[in-house]
């Protein structure tokens, strides 16, 4: 039956829409029961309704309106009954008023909608606007722009976020955004004909378009996550599976604030991994509004906040320049990004902190800023690793209130600590026993209650789960044959969508490459110059260093072929080439050893929100060339001063020399990047300076003579190619005396002989040049292949 009649009605009803059919049920007993088998419910539903359950919910009367609870008030329905994402209970119920409108079902697809209507009733419920639109005969607009056909108001959604236009009997989407529309799952690239009936993704909106109507079924300010016997298990040391989470279920409905706690290595870290979707189940799925989130992690991805433990600001900025760099990078660019700035500057309460360096802030400032980061998109779901730690008890209460007031706003948030002096403004803690074991989630004030302390004191809590593998077995049995399971878990918990999996999730594509270039060219600018003493040190070193070699020489000038011939005259132009080379060695690899490493984290969460590897390593590329090109400038200039030109042979020294120490800085910094992206902490990227010099030193060929092997070897090293280019245009060979004969008819050994890494062709410098390019090239390329490996989703 479509719903066209019109009937004067006084007694309240149901009314019941599925796949736009709609059906109503009168209510006029003291008691109803509602579902698809006649046997049990009185108020039967058509038996292919598959989303309702034999017996999906009871009504009682309450005054002049009817309270509504799952199930059959004791066993909850399958597939639950949600107002605004929260399930109701069996036992607790909810009083209906005139308007409410319910959901049964998760899947925007095929979810039943409920809508209780009493004429006579007093009171009217307050149901959020929702909102449809015909598609007929038109082209429609959808994004942020107030003059959007339909406007859908997130900082993710672009103004001009997507068109829809007729095509005869089609309707083609356009997408013209920065975050990608989402159409039943998969993003769309460019353009689609939309299936006859399907969900499109628009930032946090959900739609539904059905018949040449258009509906926002969901805002997406309301997020519940359910996890499902999540089960990890890795090798142990002796090749046995360990677990790391043992088959946890858990349900965290919208505006919740949900504390993970538990011991040291108990696997609470792991549990929110898991929960965010960032870490793989053996076992088990985590859904976010019934969507399988692992595998959807791409649609989800700008929606989620997520504060790992370590900072993920850079320290060297001020905090408005932390929050408008973020700010470009993740919002649309059509974005009044001055104003988002701040507004989250007032959340996170440090308005008048925005011109401060976050390197003079306090570590619960910083933290807060951490947090600014991820508020800019506005997320509904929150997750946060540690944020109180290491703060004094006053910070970590302003910390927690903060974090309430979040979750008051309407977002479930979900953090991890070990401080238990504020728990108790959570709405949930989960008690995680070592082995990845839930030993607990309900209320904090019940915790103490279910473990028995005889205190109010959390921490005692700690103490019980802490006396061995036994005792949190038994705990963890005890909480799943308790009513707080039956109670928190098992009847808020909602099987998922069942929609199609996605092995790989779609990639964001984010802001446009050059808009990302441009942007983290920039801000790495501003991080290199807010470090002046390094700057100069990078830039002064090896000028230095190239002049003490003045020094050494004396009055000689060792670069000038000599009028009288001196057997000591190539060597020392050699060790003085050497020097050069050693110099320009040092420099670019101390410039570039810790660029990578040094934000790390900031990389990994900056990566799953949509930084681009290629912006991000040529922002790096860029800023690099920019300095070796201020570094050979002052290297050729201190050397011109220093040292008389030799004559040119094949090109100007002035040139020669200028492009080989440019080539020599780039690979040297690319070599640099490299091991940046391999080595795990700062300091082994120090550590690792040494390690990468000796070898040049010792293969160059400068201070030993290479047999067939080494030489082979001395291909690896840059030091000889730099040499070998710098040997080239000075023309060592030239500077060999003839060898004096002795009377015998022998020839007094010579400390250098002409070789073919110096002979003073084109062919031989473009060689050693080329060398010094195809290393560079090399180097990056295995950069980009590490930093890849480190994705979450590859
Ligand atoms: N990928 C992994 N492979 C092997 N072991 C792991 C992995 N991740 C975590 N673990 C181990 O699992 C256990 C739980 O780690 P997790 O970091 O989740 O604990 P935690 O409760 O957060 O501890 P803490 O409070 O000290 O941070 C630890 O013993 C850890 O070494």
């Amino acid at each position: 039956m479509r719903t066209s009649e019109k009937t004067v009605l006084t007694q309240p009803y149901l009314e019941l829409t599925n796949q736009g059919t709609t059906v109503q049920r009168f209510l006029t007993q003291e008691q109803h029961l509602l579902g698809r088998d006649a046997q049990r419910a009185d108020l039967v539903l058509p038996g292919d309704w598959q989303m309702i359950s034999g017996c999906h919910a009871l009504l009682r009367r309450s005054g002049e309106d009817y309270c509504l609870y799952d199930g059959d008030g004791q066993k909850p329905s399958t597939n639950g009954i949600f107002l605004n994402r929260t399930r109701i209970t069996p036992s607790k119920g909810y009083l209906l008023k005139h308007g409410a409108e319910l959901r049964i079902g998760q899947n925007p697809h095929n979810q039943v909608t409920l809508i209780y209507r009493n004429p006579l009733g007093a009171e009217v419920a307050e149901m959020p606007e929702t909102r449809s639109l015909s598609l007929k005969n038109r082209t429609i607009s959808l994004g942020r722009d107030p003059q959007a056909t339909l406007e859908l108001d997130a900082p993710i959604v672009s103004r001009r976020h997507a068109t829809i236009e007729p095509d005869g009997q089609r309707y083609i989407l356009r997408d013209h955004s920065a975050n990608g529309v989402f159409v039943n799952g998969t993003r769309v690239n460019g353009s689609l004909v939309l299936p006859a009936d399907c969900t499109i993704q628009i930032g946090p909106f959900t739609l539904v378009c059905r018949d040449d109507v258009l509906k926002v079924v969901d805002r997406g300010n309301q997020i519940r996550l359910d996890a499902w016997e999540l089960v990890r298990e890795v090798p142990g040391k002796r090749k046995e599976h360990r677990r790391l989470l043992d088959d946890v279920s858990l349900a965290i409905e919208p505006g919740q604030f949900v504390a993970l706690v538990g011991g040291s290595g108990a696997g609470k870290s792991t549990l929110m991994r898991t929960l965010l979707g960032i870490d793989p189940t053996d076992k088990g799925v985590v859904y976010l509004n019934g969507t399988n989130l692992r595998r959807n992690f791409g649609m989800y991805r700008a929606q989620i906040g997520y504060v790992p433990q370590d900072d993920i600001v850079h320290r060297e900025l001020t905090v408005g320049e932390v929050l408008t760099y973020a700010a470009k990078l993740r919002l649309p660019a059509d974005t009044d990004i001055a104003a988002i700035v701040e507004k989250t500057l007032d959340q996170i309460e440090m308005s008048d902190r925005s011109g401060v360096l976050v390197s003079k802030l306090s570590g619960g400032q910083r933290k807060r800023v951490s947090i600014g980061v991820e508020l800019l998109a506005d997320p509904r779901l929150f997750f946060l690793d540690e944020p109180t730690s290491g703060l004094d008890p006053g910070l970590d209460k302003k910390m927690m209130q903060l974090l309430r007031k979040l979750a008051d706003e309407g977002r479930t948030v979900i953090l991890v600590t070990h401080a238990t002096a504020n728990i108790k403004l959570c709405d949930r803690l989960a008690f995680v026993g070592r082995g990845g074991r839930l030993c607990y989630f309900g209320p904090p004030l019940k915790a103490l209650a279910f473990f028995q302390t005889g205190s109010d004191d959390f921490a005692d809590i700690y103490n019980e789960l802490e006396k061995g593998e036994t005792i949190v077995r038994q705990w963890a049995e005890r909480f799943r044959h308790s009513d707080d399971y039956w109670q928190y878990v098992t009847g808020h918990l909602t099987p998922g969508n069942g929609n199609k999996p996605r092995a790989i999730p779609t990639p964001s594509k984010g802001t446009s490459f050059l808009a990302q270039l441009w942007l983290l060219t920039q801000r790495y600018f501003q991080l290199v110059r807010r470090d002046p003493v390094n700057l100069l040190l990078s830039l002064l070193t090896a000028p230095i260093g190239i002049s003490l070699i003045m020094l050494a020489v004396g009055d000689k000038n060792p670069l000038i072929l000599a009028e009288t011939p001196d057997p000591t005259l190539a060597p020392l132009a050699l060790r003085v080439l050497f020097v050069f080379s050693c110099a320009a060695l040092w420099v670019g690899l101390s410039s570039s050893l810790q660029e990578i490493i040094k934000e790390s984290a900031i990389y990994l969460r900056e990566r799953l929100v949509n930084l681009g590897l290629f912006a991000y390593l040529g922002s790096k590329a860029v800023i690099l060339a920019s300095l070796a090109l201020l570094q050979t400038l002052l290297i050729v200039w201190v050397i011109l001063l220093g040292f008389a030109d030799p004559a040119p042979t094949i090109l100007t020294w002035e040139l020669g020399v200028g492009v080989t120490t440019f080539l020599t800085l780039i690979a040297c910094m690319s070599m640099g990047l490299m091991v940046s992206a391999i080595v795990r902490n700062a300091s082994q990227a120090n550590s690792a300076l040494p390690l990468l010099l000796l070898p040049q030193i010792i293969f160059s060929g400068v201070l030993f003579r290479m047999d067939s092997l080494t030489s082979k070897l001395s291909w690896l090293m840059l030091s000889r190619w730099s040499v070998g280019a710098y040997g080239t245009v000075v023309n060592i060979n030239a500077m060999v005396p003839e060898p004096t004969k002795l009377p015998d008819g022998s020839t007094i050994p010579l400390p250098f002989e002409p070789t073919a890494v110096y002979d003073p062709s084109w062919r031989n410098l473009m060689l050693n040049w080329g060398m010094l390019c195809l290393h560079a090239v090399v180097y990056l390329v295995v950069t980009f292949w590490v930093q890849k490996r480190k994705d979450i989703f590859k």
